[in-house]
């Protein structure tokens, strides 16, 4: 069959120099020339075969030539340059395919739509290594749907699906390109262990089984586990607290995750020196970069966007919309059925003030963290958690995840509240704490002390502890002050999480223990009735520990602190969570 000589006439000169050989830089100079070389043929001239073979090299090698430099980019890491470039090296295999025809001319059809498909395929590596998500997805669609076992499509789709917590259909696109031939694809390594990974992040989301043990009995010294996101029991409902609130949907154990969730966001770092000048201007420095990071990738996606304008921003929140909480979860979002949300910066800072959370909280510390860090992070669902000064959940943060374990047993409905700040002090304090948040807290908790003010004694307890009192003289006080005013169960847990600081410290010297001897209360008791009120807290922890310690001796294998012991690994799990499994738990709180 005769060739169609006009296939090879030269594409329409516009498209070509200036969709694809415009932007080249110096160094595609010399295709410039084979191409000025072919230019040479007048465009309605039909081409000699010998004209023809040169436009055929000339084509191919500035294919190639595109190809490698890009490749070279990718490799050095320069994202945006290499994306620049495959979007040359795509445009130009599109100009070339479109004047191609297939039936004629198979092999270089062929050629040239692998070409577009691998150049599709790297084009969406770097731009995911540029956090833009929805477009390295367009581009694996688009290599997917030209050749649907395209290898390095499919691990790249895989990788990025992954990395978007869509768990299952990353799952489906390992599976599918480890079932090509591996010897053709090379790269079996990686993808061996993209799969393995993927697995055991589908078996986490569905379950909500995980096992931090190995990580916490090395010491936090293994690097930091992957972790799938999570949602429990819960749901997302007007909250009596304020605005809208996270609920339990059945009874949970205490030490039960609820909630796993990556950050949108997160800025870390190393603040030397709390009080000092250098410390809060480094702070001021990565609050203003965690801006610029959250409002990086609110233009980078829609679903972003869409699940950020869901938060509070502090005002009317009462008036604020219930979402449904399969919003938030990652496996079923589609990718463009958000809303165009519009998100001006003023409203950004509004919701990043309401809502971003700080690694170095007191919860947060447990998980090996160095008391100078200081990690600033925005986590969607969590967001939705109100604050209680008698919490019944915590937040562990592991790496980039924030796990929300419930702190003591909860009942189906009730609403799951985690501390924002310290709550193991007193209501003055408490209250200065959640005023940054710009809320009054009127927990029971906060009620009941409320009502306590008027008791000008423990005004002057209160008092007595800021002014530097005997602290064993604050707890005998405190202890004679509730005797009078009758208080019961939780109310004495509430008081005593108040003057924590002056238990602990009264437990934790014997000449105190000593000097005030039966006037003061076991520290048993005392820290049983401040797990009842406030949920576990590794503080209230210690010092059981500490007690369990000196009363066996030193070892603990004493069989009459068993129960003791149990009590304490109840409590253990109520700050770590049934993550942290028995063994391990066991190290971790010395036992
Ligand atoms: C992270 S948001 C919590 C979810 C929020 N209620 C909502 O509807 O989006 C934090 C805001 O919730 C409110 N809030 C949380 N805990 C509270 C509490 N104990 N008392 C009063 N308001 C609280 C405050 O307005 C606070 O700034």
């Amino acid at each position: 069959m005769e060739p169609n000589v006009d296939r090879y006439s030269r594409p329409d000169p516009k498209i070509s120099r200036e969709s694809s050989l415009h932007n080249l830089n110096p160094q595609q100079e010399q295709h410039e020339k084979l191409c000025a070389a072919a230019a040479v043929i007048p465009f309605h001239r039909t081409t000699t075969r010998e004209e023809q073979q040169q436009m055929l090299m000339a084509e191919e090698e500035l294919l190639q030539e595109l190809r490698s430099k890009a490749n070279e980019l990718f490799l050095r890491e320069q994202w945006a340059e290499s994306s620049s470039l495959y979007s040359q090296l795509i445009d130009l295999c599109r100009v070339h395919l479109s004047s191609t025809d297939g039936a004629s001319d198979p092999d270089k059809f062929s050629k040239l739509r692998k070409s577009l498909c691998l150049a599709l395929a790297n084009r969406a590596d770097a731009s995911s290594k540029l956090r833009s998500l929805d477009e390295a997805l367009r581009d694996c669609d688009e290599a997917l749907a030209i050749e649907s076992s395209h290898f390095r499509a499919l691990v790249c789709k895989g990788k990025i699906l992954l990395s978007l917590s869509k768990y299952s259909a990353a799952l489906e696109c390992f599976k599918s390109a480890a079932s090509l031939d591996a010897q053709a694809n090379g790269n079996c390594g990686t993808l061996n262990a993209c799969l393995e990974k993927c697995k055991m992040l589908e078996y986490q989301s569905r379950t909500g089984n995980f096992d931090l043990s190995d990580w916490v009995a090395s010491g936090f010294h293994r690097e930091i586990p992957e972790l799938a996101e999570y949602i429990g029991p819960v749901l997302i409902k007007k909250s009596e607290i304020s605005g809208r609130g996270l609920f339990a949907t059945k009874n949970i154990d205490v030490g039960t995750v609820v909630l796993v969730t990556r950050a949108i966001a997160i800025e870390r770092g190393i603040v030397m020196g709390e009080d000092s000048g250098s410390g809060e201007n480094k702070q001021l420095v990565m609050w203003k970069n965690f801006i610029d990071r959250v409002a990086g990738c609110v233009s980078k996606s829609r679903r972003t966007r869409h699940l950020i304008s869901t938060l509070s921003s502090g005002e009317d929140e009462e008036g604020l919309e219930v979402p449904d909480l399969s919003i938030f979860r990652a496996e079923a979002s589609e990718r463009d059925d958000y809303p165009n949300e519009k998100l001006d910066m003023n409203k950004i800072l509004g919701i990043l003030d309401v809502n971003s959370l700080v690694e170095d909280a007191i919860s947060a510390k447990v998980m090996g963290r160095n008391k100078d860090y200081y990690g600033v992070g925005l986590w969607f669902l969590a967001s939705f958690v109100n604050h209680s000064c008698c919490p019944n959940a915590r937040r562990l943060h592991v790496g980039n995840h924030l796990m929300v374990v419930t702190s003591r047993d909860v009942k189906a409905g009730d609403e799951l509240t985690f501390p924002y700040f310290d709550v193991l002090q007193p209501p003055k304090k408490r209250r200065e704490a959640a005023a940054p948040w710009g809320f009054d807290c009127s927990c029971k908790r906060c009620e009941f002390e409320e009502k306590m003010r008027s008791k000008q004694e423990l005004r002057d307890i209160e008092a007595g502890l800021e002014g530097g009192m005997d602290v064993g003289g604050v707890v005998y006080r405190l202890e004679e002050g509730m005797r009078r005013w009758n208080a019961r169960g939780r109310e004495k847990g509430y008081l005593r999480a108040s003057f924590w600081a002056a238990y602990s410290e009264t437990y934790a010297s014997e000449k105190s223990v000593k000097k005030w001897g039966r006037r003061i209360p076991a520290a048993e008791a005392v820290v049983d009735s401040v797990a009842e009120a406030t949920g576990s807290d590794e503080r209230v922890l210690k010092v059981l520990v500490e007690q369990l310690s000196s009363r066996s001796g030193g070892g603990l294998g004493g069989g009459g602190v068993i129960g003791e012991m149990e009590k304490a690994l109840k409590l253990g799990r109520g700050i770590y969570g049934k993550v942290v499994k028995k063994q391990a738990l066991r190290g971790l709180i010395e036992l």
